[in-house]
């Protein structure tokens, strides 16, 4: 395993990453194991010849497919791993001034982030074990990086980005006639412009069974696309059990978001699912998000009706002041309970 690079590490993952416990096992055997054991297939949507009762069939019981035959091609996909672990092996105080004056941002120790891609602070709670760069899709081709690492970097991105918006778009639109949808109303529910891609890398943690990666959440987008490399820790709740996600090369993993599940009128769901970091390796992955367009209105008969910026809103404040995000039960109906009979 090559050897680590702690410079790179933001300062609060530096200690726990190099405990004596982890550099003596230290062997990539070991990483792959880890997953192999507790290996669980999901279903395989095909993007080449797309079967729409299997689409149906995945959002409903799963919220989350494995995608095959999605058209982006290899070469693409390695630089881009290739590429992203170039720059997060960059010192932390390169990685925080690379991004000055880019609309790249660069985060660590949360995922939670404020519209212009800051962390969002949460007051004492756990830190989650992830550093990553924010970058909004739509706004790649008005900049120009200085730094030729990052400009090719961004022009990989540019077109990993074109990529996903086709393969959101196709999906989505497969969805829509899975669910009747208002073709009209239909449109708005998903915006190309609002395309983001999160690069993150996973720092090695020696007390990986106590630490989250990613703490259990949902997304708040339509859509998530999801391309992990060989090392894995993605897991889903699944019938109240933890399943774990094995990283395929070649396939991408789609879960769908909170605004699908409104959009569905919880026909399809929005998956909770988790980031373990691993004990032996550093992890890496590169997500894919996508949202319904500015001001389009969410209508469907369990919620009250809200655009996705009411949302977004409502999650960053539960976050500033409980600590997490309370989601879609903040714009549910509430149920009324029967009044007792009068005897
Ligand atoms: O890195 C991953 O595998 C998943 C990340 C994730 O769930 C998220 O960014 O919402
Ligand atoms: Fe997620």
């Amino acid at each position: 395993m090559a050897a680590m690079n702690l410079e790179s590490y933001p300062p609060v993952f530096r200690q726990q990453s190099t405990s004596p416990e982890v550099q003596a096992h230290s062997h990539s055997d070991d990483v792959a194991k880890e997953f192999i054991q507790e290996f669980h297939s999901i279903p395989v949507v095909d993007l080449q010849c797309l079967n729409l009762d299997k689409l149906a069939e995945a959002c409903k019981n799963w919220g989350l497919f494995r995608l095959v035959n999605h058209g982006i091609p290899l070469t693409l996909l390695r630089q881009l791993q290739d590429h992203s672990k170039k720059i997060f092996s960059l010192s932390f105080e390169s990685k925080k001034a690379l991004v000055i004056s880019s609309p790249m941002s660069y985060f660590w120790g949360t995922p939670a982030l404020t519209p212009s891609g800051d962390s969002l602070s949460r007051g004492s709670q756990n830190i989650n074990w992830v550093e990553g760069f924010n970058v909004p899709v739509s706004q790649l081709s008005q900049f120009q990086a200085r730094d030729p690492t990052l400009d090719s970097f961004r022009i990989l991105l540019e077109e990993y980005g074109r990529h996903l918006t086709r393969i959101a778009t196709t999906i989505f639109d497969a969805m829509a006639k899975t669910l009747n949808l208002n073709p009209e109303q239909s449109k708005t529910y998903l915006s190309e412009s609002t395309g983001s891609i999160r690069v993150y890398r996973y720092p090695r943690c020696s007390s990986a069974n106590e630490t989250f990666g990613m703490e259990a959440h949902t997304d708040s987008s339509v859509l998530s696309i999801l391309n992990q490399e060989q090392v894995g820790g993605f897991e889903l709740l699944k019938d109240d059990k933890w399943l774990q996600i094995e990283p395929i090369p070649e396939t991408l993993v789609l879960n769908l978001g909170d605004m699908l599940q409104a959009i569905s009128n919880d026909e399809y769901k929005s998956v909770k699912h988790r980031v373990k970091p691993n004990k032996y390796g550093e992890r890496y992955s590169i997500c894919y998000f996508v949202f319904p367009s500015e001001g389009s209105v969410i209508q469907s008969s369990k919620y009250k009706p809200f655009t996705y910026n009411d949302f977004r809103a409502q999650v960053q404040q539960d976050i500033r002041t409980m600590g997490f995000k309370v989601g879609l039960d903040r714009f549910k109906f509430k149920q009324i309970e029967a009044e007792p009979a009068a005897s």
